[in-house]
């Protein structure tokens, strides 16, 4: 099949079909290529990414919260939080529901919910994430499905799989739930900046929210290919969920670190809006996905964006005690930007920098 003189390659079907190598497309170049076999420092104490118990946002524990999550945010850039008030049957729920689609929807079927490989960004179910004359560009080993969740004129289930019946329900149920938890630690990161609850929020207008399944199918060559390459999230914050199988690692001090699921915890990611509003306080987290042999691996990522004609600069207050460091950019240039250049590790964020 072809959509816009492209053969529409899923990555599924490739693992599917029992390469014992993968297509070149697929190959990362050396410095990029993940070094599976090097141990882990993780044991280490210091590299152990934080836990925050929300505890429901127990009033009484707001200043020990807004510690740690300060602390959190200037060391990493990322933790996670537990007793978020979101249950854990509808975390597995929706686990469950995208690996059943990924897994048991016959191709032709999920080729019905094709997202438009000629704009990016687009809803649907795809695999490669960059526009088709894009050529040059290495591709990751995964395949998504992509939601458009806030505001709700964007939300139409019927573009949504039908396949299984409850998915629908359940990505429905669940976008509401992580735009609450959202905008409860905006509120909370402000504070954490010395700013009203809302500041963040009233900056970045109304939430809109996309959400992304992640299918990383297992891949014969796991050593030089990439689920998803080297980025930080263009957004204002990420909520992100995994199964067991592991696979996200984050960049701290240079060494890609493995984020190690955490059972019923949601992993908070800032991305690159946080940072130009905090005037660079705080920074967005350096990710990426690898691959292995043997498994595949879901993920769930919830991205909380500011509308595209909304103009973002560092927060006043935050720029009395020192000169603004990014310049102002309008949220939909910066997207198209992102989109024209690539995951870039943080090219695109610190391209926006002053100094
Ligand atoms: O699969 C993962 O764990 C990471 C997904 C991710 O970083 C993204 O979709 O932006
Ligand atoms: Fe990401």
């Amino acid at each position: 099949m072809e959509i816009g003189g492209e053969p529409m390659v899923r990555v599924q079907g490739l693992a599917k079909a029992g390469l014992s190598h993968v297509p070149p497309q697929y190959i990362q170049p050396l410095p990029n290529r993940p070094q599976l076999n090097t141990p882990s420092s993780t044991s280490d104490h210091d590299t152990v990414l934080p836990v925050i118990d929300l505890s429901e946002f127990d009033p009484t524990r707001r200043e020990s919260v807004r510690e740690s999550i300060g602390r959190a945010c200037r060391e990493w850039g990322a933790f996670h939080v537990t007793n978020h008030g979101v249950p854990a049957s509808l975390l597995d729920h929706v686990k469950t529901v995208g690996l059943t689609f990924f897994n048991h929807c016959p191709l032709p079927d999920k080729l019905k919910y094709s997202c438009d490989p000629n704009s990016f960004a687009s809803q649907g179910y795809g695999s490669k994430m960059l526009l088709p004359d894009q050529n040059g560009v290495v591709l990751d080993w995964r395949d998504y499905f992509d939601h458009h969740t806030f505001p709700l004129s964007r939300r139409d289930p019927d573009r949504w799989p039908h396949f299984p019946p409850d998915y629908r329900d359940t990505v429905g149920s669940y976008a509401d739930q992580m735009k609450a938890l959202a905008q409860k630690l905006l509120g909370l990161i402000s504070e954490s900046l010395g700013l009203r609850s809302p500041c963040i929020e009233e900056a970045v207008g109304e939430l809109h929210q996309n959400i992304t399944i992640s299918y990383y199918p297992p891949c014969p060559q796991p050593d030089l290919t990439l689920g998803l390459q080297p980025h930080s999230d263009m957004g204002v914050i990420t909520l992100l969920i995994q199964d067991h199988v592991g696979g996200l690692q984050l960049l701290k001090n240079n060494h890609w670190l493995t984020v190690h699921p955490l059972s019923d915890a949601i992993l908070v990611i800032l991305a690159d809006q946080t940072e130009i509003l905090s005037n660079g306080k705080y920074k967005s987290a350096q990710h990426r996905a690898i691959t292995n042999a043997t498994q595949a691996r879901l993920s769930v990522a919830t991205f909380h964006d500011p509308a595209k004609a909304v103009k973002i600069s560092p927060v006043s207050e935050l720029v009395s005690e020192s000169s603004p460091q990014y310049r102002e950019v309008l949220y939909g240039d910066y997207v198209s930007s992102w989109y024209t250049k690539g995951p870039d590790g943080k090219g695109n964020i610190n391209s926006l920098l002053l100094n």
